[in-house]
């Protein structure tokens, strides 16, 4: 009898109806649009601004259209956990958790993280947690030790009385206890006793003094914490790969393929759940949640990854940076799962280990040895895992640990000459080894799930200022772009090995950097034009004004629409449309560059980790939905440039058409000014009218100033 199906998917028919019209109506625009620019280049040649303006309109037109893809199909998924298996049935999980720097992730979070992760409501003899410190700090290791005392406590009280808080820390701060049963006195009184622990706990990971250390420059150091001769308690390993200061350590990625060789050996467990040390399991059942679809049998074979979204314990109401990256969970995603699932998004996803391989052809040891180095017990491990049922539950003949053999694979000379990182475990070719990883593994005909319960799964820090959200955001733009310039560009690469639509929302993220490009165009050229009185978008009342007209208010309520239609408010899509234009002219022009770099050899790749303390003054401005400019010049003199750019063009334009009463010609570029003007208000506040630490500084109003007249100037010589 065939069984049950775990899951249930429903696909979002409403919205595929609504999408598909607004697709048809705005692609005809779009051709319009282009028709009437072609044509106008046969009457007059083009000059440079022209042929700028509309190459930056056929970008746009072309990551538009690649947008789409995600609107078609939208579905959403509910897990069946009750449908499960019982425990004895279920295959065994291992959990990695990255750290890296002490000073930016403290030591108590991380372990806070690592207790959540423990106590997942699964059978503790299958589940082992294992957590990477690149940074090779003692105060992490002795961190471990102390909460591998404190987990004989913390686990038993979580089960006992159902708490669904799993991380310490929610758990103690939280008003309102989240109890299965009703309290009790009894409760009460372990409540008590458990919070002393976890005070004392606290304390003595605060308090481990740290050591002279160098995180670029240490030898492998290995640690069991917590071997499995308690049953209750999960198997906890800490694991410090070697690195040496000229040898390539690619990261997280690096790191997570470390701990994918040494759990190779030790647990070999067939799912991975990967988390950043910030995310900690917010809720128990998310591993049983994931397993509805790893075990459905509808869809299992294929399953690489069930892909949860990342969430964030510190948004505040207006969140001015979209640091909850809202597009991206409540849109995009659902929009691929109903093709052929969600990008692996590097926090928050259960794997299926073998997906990790490579579908290599590996038939004799050698051959192996080749691919996946010379550790004659990693090798039996990957035989284990390509050889058995996933399903099958058996122990694996686990044989003593050997410390040896674990340093050995976490030797920064292990991968040389291998196919780590090219073609098995984590990529390395991106620093977006997320996105390039599942991208990979998407052309290899793997699927992914997207699963987002009502009750988040994992909670992470976001970035709450704008400095660490642009700084963040050019890393990734520039992963993106690495891989779009790379021979595994999505155009080129996916169209033979995955489906049209897949290949457009993976060329969106890849092109999404480009934006920078349509965008500097759009927001100086038309600006250069009204200063100088030369219209260049057709005069209102004629029908091709109505084509552009459309393009750009379709776009802009359409987006509206998905704000709204997904729960957000008007506040929510305004703030997307300010900040998306700061992350075009920073984040990714400086993402583009810095990819293109390091595509000629001028730049190294760098990852430098988000900032996971916040500073109280920094996080009050952020929660009053106010914009903190206190960032480099760099960073803040391209907006502020542009937006005095636009105010002086549009006082100029206004002012000239106000004498000459050619607004009927000039309407379109005094529009587009006004519009840029008014969605960055929080810009001119911050340089104009504010007075706190977090205005923009005069230095920068000032050299923007010099930089927009500038332009001005030269651009009118040109014209
Ligand atoms: O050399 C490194 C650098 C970082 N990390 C870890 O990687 C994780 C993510 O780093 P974070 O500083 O939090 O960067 P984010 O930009 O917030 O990370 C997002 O973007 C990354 C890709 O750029 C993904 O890997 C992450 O999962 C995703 O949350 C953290 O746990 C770090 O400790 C390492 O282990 N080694
Ligand atoms: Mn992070």
């Amino acid at each position: 009898m065939k069984s049950p199906p775990l899951h249930l998917s429903t696909p979002h028919i409403y919205s595929t109806i609504i999408n598909r019209s607004y697709s048809l109506f705005h692609f005809m625009a779009l051709i319009a649009l282009l028709y009437y620019r072609l044509s106008s280049f046969l009457l007059q040649n083009p000059t440079l601004p022209y042929l700028l303006l509309f190459a930056s309109e056929l970008l746009l037109s072309f990551i538009w259209l690649c947008s789409q893809a995600y609107l078609w199909a939208p579905v959403s998924r509910t897990p069946l956990p009750q449908r499960l298996p019982e425990n004895k049935e279920l295959p065994a999980i291992d959990v990695f958790i990255c750290a890296a720097d002490p000073k930016k992730e403290p030591p108590v979070e991380v372990m806070n993280t690592v207790l959540s992760a423990m106590a997942l409501d699964y059978p503790p003899e299958k589940l082992s947690v294992y957590l990477s410190d690149d940074g090779g700090s003692s105060l992490t290791l002795k961190g471990m030790r102390e909460a591998s005392a404190f987990a004989r406590s913390w686990l038993p009280f979580c089960r006992r009385f159902g708490i669904k808080n799993r991380c310490p820390k929610v758990y103690f701060s939280s008003l309102e206890d989240d109890l299965i049963h009703s309290r009790s006195m009894e409760y009460e009184e372990e409540k008590e006793k458990i919070k002393k622990e976890y005070e004392k706990f606290k304390e003595s990971v605060k308090m481990a003094e740290e050591s002279e250390e160098n995180a670029i420059d240490h030898p492998p150091a290995i640690e069991v914490l917590h071997d499995k001769s308690d049953k209750e308690i999960p198997l906890l390993v800490y694991v410090s790969r070697e690195k040496r200061p000229h040898q390539p350590h690619h990261f997280k990625a690096g790191a997570l393929n470390v701990l994918l060789r040494i759990s190779g050996i030790l647990t070999n467990s067939p799912y991975i759940l990967v988390l950043d040390c910030d995310m900690y399991c917010n809720d128990p059942t998310s591993a049983r949640q994931a397993m509805c679809f790893h075990l459905d049998p509808e869809i299992s074979s294929s399953l690489a990854f069930v892909q949860f979204p990342q969430k964030f314990h510190n948004i505040s109401k207006s969140d001015i940076y979209d640091a909850q990256l809202r597009t991206l969970f409540v849109i995009r995603w659902p929009g691929m799962d109903g093709l052929q699932g969600p990008i692996l998004s590097g926090t928050g996803f259960y794997m299926k280990r073998k997906a990790l391989y490579g579908n290599l052809p590996l038939k004799d040891v050698e051959q192996l040895k080749q691919s996946f180095g010379l550790s004659n017990d990693f090798i039996m491990s990957v035989h284990h895992i390509n050889q058995h049922n996933l399903h099958d539950n058996k122990e694996s003949s686990s044989k003593p640990f050997q410390l040896q053999e674990a340093q050995f694979l976490a030797n920064c000379n292990y991968e040389k000459q291998t196919l780590w990182g090219k073609q098995i475990g984590f990529l390395y070719d991106s620093v977006v080894e997320d996105y390039f990883t599942g991208f990979i593994l998407h052309c290899r005909g793997w699927t992914s799930v997207f699963c987002n319960p009502s009750r988040p799964a994992f909670l992470g820090s976001a970035t709450t200022t704008l400095n660490d959200t642009l700084i963040q955001g050019t890393r990734w733009n520039s992963g993106l772009m690495e891989v779009a310039i790379s021979r595994y560009c999505p155009f080129i690469y996916a169209l033979s090995r995955m489906s049209l639509l897949q290949t457009m929302c993976y060329g969106y993220l890849a092109l999404q950097p480009l934006y920078s490009f349509s965008l500097w165009c759009l927001a100086t050229l038309p600006q250069l034009y009204l200063w100088n009185g030369i219209p260049i978008y057709p005069k209102v009342a004629s029908s091709w004004f109505f084509i552009f007209a459309f393009v750009f208010l379709g776009s802009f309520f359409k987006h509206l629409e998905e704000v709204v239609s997904s729960g957000g408010s008007i506040q929510t899509w305004w703030n997307e449309q300010q900040i998306w234009m700061i992350k075009s002219v920073t984040a990714y022009t400086y993402g583009s560059i810095d990819a293109m770099m390091k595509w000629v050899g001028l730049r190294k790749a760098s990852f430098v980790p988000t900032n996971k303390v916040s500073d109280e003054g920094k996080f009050t401005l952020y929660q009053k939905g106010k914009f903190n400019y206190q960032t480099s010049t760099v960073l803040l003199a391209p907006i502020v440039a542009l937006v005095i750019l636009n105010m002086v063009s549009l006082v100029g334009g206004v002012a000239r058409m106000l004498v000459t009463g050619t607004w009927k010609h000039m309407f379109g570029q005094v529009f587009l000014s006004l519009y840029v003007v008014v969605v960055n208000f929080p810009v001119i506040e911050g340089m104009l009218m504010r007075k706190d630490e977090g205005s923009v500084p005069v230095s920068v109003s000032i050299l923007s100033l010099i930089l927009s007249l500038t332009f001005l100037y030269l651009g009118s010589i040109v014209l």
